[in-house]
């Protein structure tokens, strides 16, 4: 961590005043321990009761903790951390350190210390415990002190503020988000406000919307800590694993007077610059919150933008999608990759962090995302150029967080290095973007005008000369990692400290000689000089030559068989030496500090040329991935009526976990529904992420996985795919997948692509059915959304012979010596069946109970269906080398899009799995009639509830 620590020129923090900023712990916290949570923070129990008797400095402690009453406060001593009495308990449980005892006159207690050289793992626990943590540093020098070492709180540690690297993963963002309730006046439309900083780069982002927006922004920010307002709802992560802890924080910095006080030292005139007062009450609690953890210290100068955006100017996608598409988790679709896995080939955290935001961020902006593709056509085509940018990208660091510990005067001199070391390869950059490096081979290339978009990134790269310059001439090129201890600055950059150390050097030099001097001057060839802490510098005779020892020499130390001595000139010298040294570290630190803050302010440019390394970086990775991926540049239609084109798509991420991925083509025009029927196995639901995903790739700027693809903009993108439990989030399967329906068949329009992914799976076959139907057909009547559909339910491909847009594919598989093979080609028509047996089978179910369930189907199904077609629809492969019972079913599985369902079908349409009668009539007539887009999840419950009851009266 590179936290000064223990010089008295550093500038001492005032302990913050802000006395009990949090309200009560409450329960709103989540990821605290509870049972602790009282008795670990702020000032523990057992210090409170002996406080009138602590000693100078348990009193010290028990004075920073008592303001942070929701934070656990490691208070430093000598090289580590300590905690006291139930905070200690607490911390030896947690990081798993010894728990020891402090005695002194007052008492004993217990104490348990991490040391501060390697704090970051137990920092890290802490943090994962559900800890924040206030570090209460020695703020002045314990050597100049006199008593007692003043502490101070630098800094509060919690899990969306943290800004120590070792606490944070390279190249992502880490937000602490507020949300706020706007004033009923100023906002009648009752707005909430979202305002999110990342604390390491400075990033602040600001919106508004109403509370389902919000909901649905959360989680595309994805902060790692929530403070809510008061009047502000209630929002609970959509994904309970990867969620925020929220807490509530003190209701006076989302008052609009405070904030908009706050927020002025930010920007000129906020109370005009933010729409809603809910905005402008988040931005400013954001920021205090931000200011608190960072030791009350003012202003974060390192946030020099405040950047208000609407959620619509992006592809939505909410949370739901990005989980079930696996942009940035794995679910354990054949791969164990992510989207972004296979799209991350970027050369340095910059590029990495852009990556991820573009992804959760897709354009709708049409121009935007064709001059990105512009750009990675250029990078693809010319391999010189995009591999010379790779490779000084690879030496770049990370720019966004040097420079806000550059800001918050937390960086080393390493860091100011590493800051030059990046700056250093802008100039090489430029050069190679101009094709300067270009081979004759590449000729042609080079003289190709280049893209506007890499035109003007080429222009963004700010070369920085005089920080660089400055950097170079004044930071050692190999510093140590501490700053207070010499050897910082390098020689010839101050006059004064040149002169300090040649007083040093030549002090040294004349102790060098000394030693050749006194031998010849006393005529005792194993006189010998040295040094050591405790005495400093000696002169060591032996006793054999104690009598030839001269008159100026004063005894220092006796040993065995020698004795040490000094004379006034040594210790003269010798005091020369240790106050130069001493003047020369303190004014290397002070002139350290100089250069930090004159790069300091530069750090607007600096975050100007980070965010162009960037963005370079990221269409880098486009481009690499295009040439390695064999992917192709998408034309992007600018046509409201334009639907889906891709010839010989692919799945990004699957292809990469197999060895031979079969394209498939996807021809869906605007409006349109696709009911994808097929075997299990066979590839519904990677055909139809491949589709969603082209999508995402193409407006997030990258090329796609595929032979051609022509595709419009959409505006939003929804899922309802699979089944899987919600069980912390307190929803049941069933549950779920309604709620998600409802949201899909309340906001999807005709510039939506919907991918749904056996609806009605998490009820009863015939009520799922019903729901799966009238879904489809609301959203081909009413919301005319472009949508794929994949099912079990095959009686839905009866809807392509019904409604205009809607049309039939489907998967098919062989059977050959009763081995099944998938050949994951789509094509035209339905299929009749779900094989769920065969599948069963395959997995490796015991025969008995494969065979048993075959004869219950059987017994279920139409005399004409399995009993004559064992193979259960599974069709003839193109060469046709399946038996003639099988080749009869292909024909029925290639039947065309308007094909009548077969007498099979039909008469399965009127049965329940368990063999139940159909639903009559009057009861059927009832379900269709349930308009779904007015109806909440529990009515729906409720309206099933009543319809099997009715059945079961026999109705
Ligand atoms: N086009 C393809 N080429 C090669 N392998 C594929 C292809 N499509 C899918 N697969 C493989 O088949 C597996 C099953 O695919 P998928 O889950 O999409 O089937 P499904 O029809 O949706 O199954 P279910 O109906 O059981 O949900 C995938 O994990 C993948 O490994």
């Amino acid at each position: 961590m590179a936290v000064e620590r223990s010089v008295s020129a550093v500038a001492v923090s005032e302990v913050p005043t802000a006395s009990a900023r949090f309200m009560p712990a409450g329960d709103r916290i989540r990821g605290m321990p509870t049972a602790d949570r009282e008795t670990v923070t702020g000032l523990p129990p057992g210090i409170a009761a002996a406080r009138e008797e602590l000693t100078p400095m348990l009193s010290q402690y028990a004075d920073l903790c008592a303001p942070h009453e929701d934070a656990l406060v490691l208070f430093q001593v000598g090289d580590f951390y300590e905690a006291f009495c139930e905070a200690a308990t607490a911390v030896s449980r947690v990081c798993e350190v010894t728990l020891t005892e402090r005695s002194d006159s007052t008492g004993d207690y217990p104490m348990a210390g991490v040391p501060i050289d390697n704090a970051a793992p137990y920092l890290d626990s802490l943090l994962d415990a559900g800890y924040r943590v206030a570090l209460a540093d020695q703020v002045e020098d314990a050597d100049q002190a006199s008593g007692l070492v003043d502490r101070a709180v630098t800094e509060v540690i919690t899990p969306g503020t943290v800004v120590e690297d070792d606490l944070l993963e390279a190249g992502t963002t880490n937000y602490v988000a507020a949300v706020a309730a706007g004033e009923e006046e100023a906002d009648p439309d009752g707005s909430v406000g979202l305002a999110a900083v990342d604390v390491s780069t400075g990033e602040c982002l600001v919106t508004a919307g109403d509370r389902d927006a919000i909901a649905e922004e959360l989680d595309r920010v994805a902060p790692a800590e929530l403070i809510t307002g008061p009047a502000a709802p209630d929002f609970a992560p959509a994904d309970a694993e990867r969620g925020w802890t929220t807490h509530e924080y003190d209701a006076d910095v989302f008052d609009r007077c405070a904030a908009t006080e706050r927020l002025s030292a930010y920007l000129s005139a906020p109370e005009r610059r933010f729409d809603a007062d809910a905005e402008l009450r988040a931005a400013g609690a954001v920021l205090a919150y931000a200011e608190y953890t960072q030791g009350d210290d003012g202003p974060l100068s390192y946030v020099t933008r405040i950047r208000r955006y609407d959620p619509r100017d992006r592809l939505r996608l909410d949370a739901a999608a990005q989980r079930s598409l696996e942009l940035f988790e794995n679910r354990g679709l054949g791969a164990s990759d992510t989207l972004f896995d296979a799209l991350d080939e970027t050369n340095c955290a910059l590029g990495r962090r852009r990556l991820e935001r573009w992804l959760r961020r897709p354009l709708v902006d049409v121009e935007a995302i064709r001059s990105r593709h512009d750009a990675v056509g250029e990078l693809a085509d010319r391999s010189l150029v995009r591999e010379g940018v790779a490779e000084a990208l690879s030496t770049a660091y990370d720019l966004e967080r040097l420079v806000g510990r550059i800001s918050r005067g937390r960086a080393d001199a390493r860091d100011l290095r590493s800051l030059h070391a990046t700056l250093a390869v802008v100039p090489e950059l430029k050069a190679t973007l101009a094709g300067e490096e270009d081979t004759a081979s590449e000729a042609d290339d080079a003289d190709r005008p280049r893209t506007d978009h890499l035109r003007d990134l080429r222009d963004r790269l700010d070369e920085l000369v005089a920080v660089r310059e400055l950097i170079d001439e004044a930071i050692a090129v190999t510093p140590p990692p501490e700053i207070t201890e010499g050897g910082v600055i390098r020689d010839g950059f101050d006059d004064d400290l040149d002169a300090l150390r040649a007083t040093e050097r030549e002090g040294r030099e004349w102790v060098a000689d000394l030693e050749a001097t006194e031998r010849e001057r006393t005529g005792i060839d194993s006189l010998s000089v040295g040094h050591n802490q405790v005495h400093g510098y000696y002169i060591e005779v032996t006793d054999a030559n104690a009598d030839r020892v001269p008159d100026d020499y004063r005894r220092r130390q006796t040993l065995k068989n020698s004795e040490r001595y000094v004379t006034p000139e040594l210790k003269e010298r010798e005091e020369e030496i240790v106050a130069a040294a001493e003047r020369a570290d303190a004014m290397e630190y002070e002139r350290f500090v100089d250069v930090r803050e004159r790069v300091a302010a530069e750090t607007e440019r600096i975050q100007g040329l980070a965010e162009a390394l960037a963005e370079l970086d990221a269409l880098c990775s486009f481009a690499a991935v295009a040439v390695g991926g064999d992917y192709v540049r998408p034309e992007i239609v600018d046509d409201a009526d334009a639907g889906v084109e891709i010839e010989g798509g692919r799945h990004p991420v699957v292809e990469r976990g197999s060895g031979s991925f079969v394209p498939n083509d996807a021809s869906l025009p605007r409006g349109s529904i696709a009911v994808i029927t097929g075997p299990n196995m066979s590839g519904k639901s990677t055909y139809m992420r491949s589709v969603a995903l082209a999508v995402v790739l193409a407006q997030t700027g990258s090329f796609v996985p595929a032979q051609a693809a022509t595709l419009p903009v959409f505006d939003r993108l929804f899922t309802r795919v699979g089944a899987s439990d919600d069980i912390a989030g307190g929803q049941s399967t069933f549950m779920r997948e309604m709620s998600e329906l409802t949201e899909i068949l309340h906001d999807a329009g005709s510039d939506s692509l919907v991918l749904l992914d056996e609806v009605g799976r998490g009820t009863a076959t015939t009520d799922g059915r019903a729901i799966a139907r009238a879904a489809a057909e609301f959203i081909h009547d009413d919301l005319g959304a472009t949508t794929l559909f994949a099912t079990h339910y095959h009686e839905l491909t009866d809807l392509a012979a019904e409604r205009e847009r809607v049309f039939n594919l489907h998967f098919t598989a062989t059977r050959e010596d009763g081995d099944v093979t998938f050949l994951h080609r789509i094509v035209p028509g339905a299929s009749s069946s779900s094989y769920g047996v065969e599948v069963a089978e395959l997995a490796g179910v015991p025969a008995p109970v494969v065979e048993r369930s075959r004869s219950l189907v059987t017994e279920d199904d139409d005399p004409v269906g399995r009993d004559a077609d064992p193979a259960g629809g599974i069709v003839a492969d193109e060469s046709g080398a399946t038996g003639d019972d099988e080749a009869a079913r292909g024909a029925a599985d290639t039947a065309p899009d308007d094909a009548t369902p077969t007498a099979d079908t039909r008469d399965s349409d009127t049965r329940a799995d368990d063999g139940t009668p159909g639903l009559a009539p009057d009861l059927a007539a009832e379900l269709r009639d349930i308009d779904l887009a007015q109806t909440t999840p529990i009515e729906a419950l409720n309206a099933l509830h009543d319809l099997q009851s009715r059945i079961d009266d026999g109705e």
